[in-house]
């Protein structure tokens, strides 16, 4: 820290606020810590009385807390400043935009609807490193386009270009320097739903599962092109998945039949169509006798349990979103979802800004 003559200021950093206050009008600070001095606030500092100021000496190899942050930024969004071009206030790259670094901090928001991704053991390494933190929201889990995603920020005022050296060595060791944060847009699917139960194709009950599959889907970038009702005959509803990707369907949702039961055949129906399965049941509750396969050309065929029905949220839930952004989704992952995987039941229900499926 040194004190030096405003005048001669521009280009450095202050080292406290300085506060302005016009009697019966303002009281607050015109010039935060950690400002970089420009020409223009030159006359505002004098009319505040200010002709010295405390100022940090720029020192080489050391960063202000701004450009610490932008390397942040560069960490979790990825593309240099050029790429990242600036929008106004805004920084639009790779369907998240970021907000000016100020006072070493700097946002990120959801430009489009669609999958938050966090590289979980990256994210860790640069917050292992101390002064210096990344904040996001879940990943994996559905945005909405304004959404915030991620705060971030260098802990002191100036941070040396070794330490944030070192973070960018990390990810690259841990995931060969990709960025940390991702949104993958929801691309438009075609959906065929096939509706399983002798009761409901007997005429016995009418069928209260396809509305609600309806109203769920009705939220993305979705188009229903096949609604079939099929009997308690596995070959009946084989050949009704077969039908449906002929028909050019990127998704096919079975419902009903899915547990023990001698009539339950739709998880024999579906690993009949050609479908890999990656599981059927699932350390979710709802959503245990859950069944998830994928088609050799990638379409995903999914069993749906009773519980999709009658639950505001299930499994269905946390896996919806990442097929509908091609996300694919692994045995393993779904083995992961049990911490966290039993819905509360909340009587306001705040999901997907809750525990269920974190
Ligand atoms: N012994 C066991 N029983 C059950 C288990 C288990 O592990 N062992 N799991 C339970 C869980 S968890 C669920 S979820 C359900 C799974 O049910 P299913 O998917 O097999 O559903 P169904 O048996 O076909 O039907 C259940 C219930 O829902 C009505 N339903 C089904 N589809 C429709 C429709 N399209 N419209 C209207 N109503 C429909 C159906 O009539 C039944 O009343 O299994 C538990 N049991
Ligand atoms: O499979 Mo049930 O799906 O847990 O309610």
């Amino acid at each position: 820290m040194k004190v030096i003559s405003t005048k001669d200021a521009v280009g450095c950093i202050l080292c406290h606020d300085i506060t302005q206050i016009i009697k019966g009008h303002t009281k607050g600070p015109v010039f935060r810590k950690g400002h970089i001095v420009t020409e223009e606030d030159i006359p505002v500092l004098l009319r505040v009385g200010k002709e010295n100021l405390y100022v940090w000496e720029p020192k080489e190899g050391m960063l202000h807390e701004d450009e610490g942050a932008e390397i942040l930024r560069q960490f979790c969004q990825g593309g240099s400043r050029k790429e990242a071009a600036f929008e106004g206030e805004k920084k639009c790259f790779r369907y998240m935009s970021a907000s000016r670094a100020s006072e070493g901090k700097i946002e990120l928001t959801a430009e489009m609807d669609g999958l938050f991704k966090v590289d979980k053991k990256a994210l860790y390494e640069v917050n292992s490193q101390g002064e210096m933190m990344i904040a996001t929201r879940h990943g994996n889990t559905e945005v909405r386009k304004g959404d915030k995603l991620a705060g971030m920020r260098v802990i002191p005022l100036v941070i040396s270009r070794e330490k944030m050296d070192k973070a960018g060595d990390a990810i690259r060791q841990e995931n060969g320097g990709k960025p940390i944060l991702s949104l993958l847009p929801f691309v438009p699917k075609r959906v065929a739903v096939i509706t399983t139960g002798s009761e409901v194709y007997k005429g016995r009950i009418k069928d209260t599962f396809t509305p609600v599959l309806e109203e769920k889907l009705g939220h993305y970038p979705v188009t229903i092109i096949s609604r079939t009702v099929c009997d308690d005959d596995p070959q009946m509803v084989t050949d009704a998945i077969r039908g449906a990707l002929e028909m050019g369907a990127d998704l096919v949702l079975c419902t009903g039949g899915m547990s023990v039961d001698p009539d339950d055949r739709t998880p024999l129906a579906i690993r009949n169509s050609g479908a890999k399965i990656v599981i059927y049941g699932a350390p979710v509750l709802p959503g245990a006798m859950f069944l998830l396969s994928y088609m050799e050309g990638g379409q995903a065929v999914m069993g749906l349990p009773g519980c999709v029905m009658y639950a505001e949220r299930t499994i269905f839930d946390l896996v919806l979103p990442r097929v509908l952004a091609d996300d694919p989704v692994t045995k393993e992952e779904i083995a992961t979802l049990g911490e966290g995987g039993l819905c509360l039941n909340c009587p306001v229900c705040t999901y997907p800004n809750c525990g269920f499926g974190k």
